[in-house]
């Protein structure tokens, strides 16, 4: 696994923003959809693409398009759904597969309720979406039901990450197919598993505390 930090002061500067406990739900969405766009540039340099030709007013030329088949974005319900329409924005064409886990408040370990994912996914870049990679079992269950259909180029889209799930991840996926992507690595999960100095809860932050 490969760990990118963005490392931007614009994202920097919308992710003290979103950490900050007074931050409304609404505003709270509004900095996720704005910090998924900045990172989709990022996350999506490595996209395939094919020529095309075409004609300018002025000449011939040839351009890129990217190629097919489109990648797939799979945000982990549920506060990964709170990405997709940021993702979306710049990606329209992508079909979306979905992931519903839930982690355990006790044991820490992801439960997976729900999943619906093409079924042959050679040659399909995929990007899932999750705001939190803190132990990183709700990442690793993902990635693994990707690889399990045949994917080969994932790449995770993140707000926040602790280094443990960071660890995780590199010790589950240590071939350079996977890439992580995360606005800000964080110093460390606190006894509830909760990263620190982290965000809180973000599917609560985002959707509120219903279950
Ligand atoms: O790295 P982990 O230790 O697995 O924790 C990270 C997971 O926790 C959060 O989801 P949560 O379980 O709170 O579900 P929710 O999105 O429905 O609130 C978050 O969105 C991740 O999916
Ligand atoms: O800090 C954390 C850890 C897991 N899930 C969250 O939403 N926040
Ligand atoms: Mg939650």
């Amino acid at each position: 696994m490969q760990l990118h930090v963005a490392n931007h002061p614009l994202i920097d500067h919308k992710m003290t923003l979103l950490r900050d406990e007074r931050t409304p739900s609404p505003v709270f969405r509004e900095l996720v959809a704005e910090l998924v766009n900045l990172l989709t540039y990022e996350a999506t340099r490595g996209l395939h693409v094919e020529d095309v030709q075409l004609r300018t007013p002025v000449s011939e030329m040839t351009g890129t398009r990217v190629r097919e088949p489109l990648p797939l974005a799979v945000p982990i319900i549920r506060a990964g759904l709170g990405m997709l329409d940021g993702f979306l924005k710049l990606m329209p064409n992508c079909e979306v597969g979905f992931v519903g886990i839930r982690r355990n408040e006790e044991t820490l370990q992801p439960e997976t309720y729900a999943k619906r994912l093409p079924d042959n996914l050679a040659h399909r870049q995929c990007f899932v979406l999750d705001p939190m990679l803190a132990t990183g079992g709700s990442l690793a269950a993902t990635v693994q039901f990707l690889k399990d259909a045949g994917a080969s180029e994932i790449t995770a889209i993140c707000l926040v990450a602790a280094p443990e799930g960071v660890e995780l991840m590199q010790r589950e996926f240590p071939e350079d197919d996977v890439h992580v992507l995360v606005a800000a690595l964080d110093e460390r999960l606190n006894d509830d598993g909760y990263i620190v100095p982290g965000l809180g809860d973000a599917g609560d932050r985002l959707y509120g505390v219903a279950v």
